[in-house]
């Protein structure tokens, strides 16, 4: 039987940390089977984001239409989108869909580099028109306080938006907007602690916290960890403890060394795997693909 089918709709990072290449990452790393309707491209690195190209909106809803009309589509996961257009269009293209496929919302608004990826008419339609639609949302602190209001526009992620505002206080906020469930990411808190919040009940998903690895799309990798959990079956509560612990996993295992700047998660471990794969006496595959 194949693997459940996720979808990432999100953008591109030319370096490969974050975004939709960091989405198939951890898709991979789940066991589920990934797709994508690329929302925007992004020229970056680990040093920062040099240009944004936006997709024209019908061509965000034919990637996500043609998918539909063949592969059952068994959960979706909504990354960086940067214009109000790309955001609308995201909504068309989600009322295409069974309305019982767990949407996972992380409002991506700020590369960890610190380049702002969603502009203030963005921000406001993804409060009106997507997060009404969401199964979970996965802000982070800042992108919490600035989507709870506290604060008037995105750039005001960088200065952390209002520190007045605690954690719970936030989560109750941003559930009143409309999403069945809350988390809010804690790589940004002294402790590494994500907060869920259902509507009723609080939880706290604790773990280690790994301040020498590379953090770079960790985000990235919490919400398509959790859209694919979703996809599995497990509860959003269970899915955002899974989701955690791959996040984690994926900073201990990053890549410090890999650009000047900050370095991405690995959510496959790759660099272990490749050295496992040089050692003396490593089986090779017997029957290499040949090059046409
Ligand atoms: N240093 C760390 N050690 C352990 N877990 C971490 C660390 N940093 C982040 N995480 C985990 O990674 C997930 C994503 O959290 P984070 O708050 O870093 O998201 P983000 O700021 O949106 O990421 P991005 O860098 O992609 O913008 C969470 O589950 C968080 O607990
Ligand atoms: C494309 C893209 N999506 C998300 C992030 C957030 O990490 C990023 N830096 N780039």
């Amino acid at each position: 039987m194949a693997p459940p089918a996720v979808l990432s709709i999100a953008g591109s990072d030319s370096g490969g940390g974050a975004g939709i290449q960091a989405d198939l990452k951890a898709f991979a790393r789940c066991g589920v089977h990934g797709m994508t309707a690329i929302a925007a491209l992004t020229a970056q690195n680990t040093v920062g984001v040099t240009g944004v190209h936006a997709v024209p909106p019908e061509f965000i809803v034919e990637q996500v239409k043609t998918i539909n009309e063949d592969i059952q589509i068994a959960a979706v996961k909504i990354g960086m989108l940067g214009t109000a257009a790309t955001v609308r269009a995201v909504r068309t293209a989600l009322e295409l869909l069974d309305p019982a496929t767990p949407v996972v919302i992380d409002p991506v608004m700020v590369s960890e580099s610190g380049s702002v990826l969603l502009d203030d008419e963005a921000r406001q339609a993804i409060v009106e028109e997507l997060l009404p639609l969401a199964t979970v949302i996965t802000p982070n602190l800042p992108e919490a306080r600035v989507l709870a209001g506290g604060e008037g526009d995105t750039a005001a992620w960088a200065r952390g938006g209002d520190p007045s505002r605690d954690v719970e206080d936030l989560a109750r906020a941003l559930h009143a907007l409309g999403p069945e469930a809350v988390v809010i990411t804690g790589g940004h808190r002294e402790e590494v602690v994500d907060v869920y919040f259902d509507g009723v009940h609080f939880h706290s998903l604790t773990g280690e916290r790994h301040p020498d690895g590379a953090a770079h799309g960790s985000g990235c990798t919490h919400s398509s960890a959790l859209a694919a959990h979703l996809a599995l079956g497990f509860p959003p509560l269970e899915a955002a403890r899974h989701a955690r612990a791959i996040a984690s996993e994926a900073v201990k295992h990053g890549l410090r060394d890999l650009g000047r700047g900050a370095g991405p998660v690995d959510a496959l471990n790759i660099a272990v795997r490749g050295l496992t794969a040089r050692q003396p006496g490593a089986t090779t595959p017997s029957n290499p693909p040949q090059r046409t």
